[in-house]
């Protein structure tokens, strides 16, 4: 089990990270989300150990991780990092690369092959790393911390680089192999559909303390306001009191899905500035007592039309 406590973490008197707490078993995944600039790397980098913390104990299985100061080289043997600048080479092969982690046994070709797989580079297996594109070097970085099964993969925005036609296959093949392998991971993004879809817990970061932990299902469905809410999509905050009849004091956070147009009159008439194509159905960007207002429609409306809307 990997216990992080972080009391407190600054770089030259500037606080960064505070009150950090949670526990990850083997073969889970934790999501960090938070808006750029957060403190996501920074947490990262104190678990791996390249920076030292000023106040907090970091543990794994019952050994304390004595950060930067202790050890000849900065980073943990058991764990890898897949830092935002991949360390790769440049002059060698994807396979050679993915070789120079690994023992030169005869298995070691299975475990290439296994390798390639799991990031989808096959046919590039002989190809010069110099010679590949952003993403594709994203992915031998990401083959390369696998190459010896480490017991936690610390992920830093693994698919900045990667376009979404590749990214939902590899994410997938991804996150099952560490599934398969109980490697743990814990994972830094922005991206809310990924650490809903692919997380086991979301950690929620605001200025570098814990806004919100919990399961995706318990974050999703407790945001309370526009920080929280914002990570998935437009959302809307409005008064509890235009969705009660009784007497309610507060607001209350709505996504668009949650809002329909009423065939009746309602206290919550709007009007239809611009429609967004999704897909699936479109965005409707509205206005109501001057306040913008967002709700999902199957088809596009006419700019300037009133519609009067119901939560569902
Ligand atoms: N070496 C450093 N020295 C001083 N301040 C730093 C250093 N590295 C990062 N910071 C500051 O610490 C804060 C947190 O940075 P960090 O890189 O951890 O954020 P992040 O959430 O990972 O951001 P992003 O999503 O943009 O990568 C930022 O304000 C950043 O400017």
């Amino acid at each position: 089990m990997l216990k992080v406590d972080i009391d407190s973490f600054s770089y030259s008197e500037v606080t960064i990270l505070k009150d950090i707490h949670f526990r990850i078993k083997s073969g889970e995944h934790l999501s960090i989300l938070g808006e750029s600039g957060c403190g996501k790397s920074t947490l990262l980098h104190l678990i791996y150990g390249l920076l030292n913390l000023d106040e907090g104990e970091i543990h794994y299985n019952n050994t304390k991780l004595l950060g930067p100061g202790h050890s000849l080289v900065p980073g943990e043997p058991f764990m890898k990092l897949v830092a935002q600048e991949f360390d790769i080479m440049p002059f060698t092969t994807v396979a050679e690369n993915l070789a120079s982690f690994l023992t030169g046994l005869d298995e070691d070709k299975n475990r290439i092959e296994e390798l390639l797989e799991v990031v989808e580079l096959q046919p590039f297996k002989n190809t010069l790393v110099k010679n590949l594109s952003g993403g594709q070097k994203q992915r031998v970085a990401l083959a390369k911390a696998l190459a010896n099964e480490p017991q936690i993969l610390l992920l830093d925005e693994p698919f900045s680089n990667i376009d979404v036609f590749k990214k939902s296959k590899l994410r997938r093949n991804l996150f099952n192999h560490l599934k398969e392998k109980n490697v743990s991971c814990i994972s830094a993004t922005h991206d809310s559909e990924e650490a809903l879809a692919f997380s086991d817990y979301i950690l929620m970061l605001k200025n570098g303390s814990m806004e919100m932990f919990g399961r995706p299902e318990e974050i999703y469905q407790n945001v309370s306001d526009e920080y929280q809410g914002g990570f998935f999509g437009d959302v809307n905050v409005l008064p509890k009191q235009l969705f009660s009849s009784a007497r309610t004091e507060g607001e209350v956070l709505i996504f668009p899905h949650q809002l329909q147009i009423s065939t009746m009159e309602t206290d919550f008439p709007v009007v239809v500035e611009k429609c967004y194509f999704h897909g699936t159905h479109y965005l409707i960007q509205s206005k109501w007592n001057n306040k913008d207002i967002f709700f999902n429609h199957f088809k596009k409306l006419k700019k300037g039309s009133v519609f009067h809307l119901e939560y569902h």
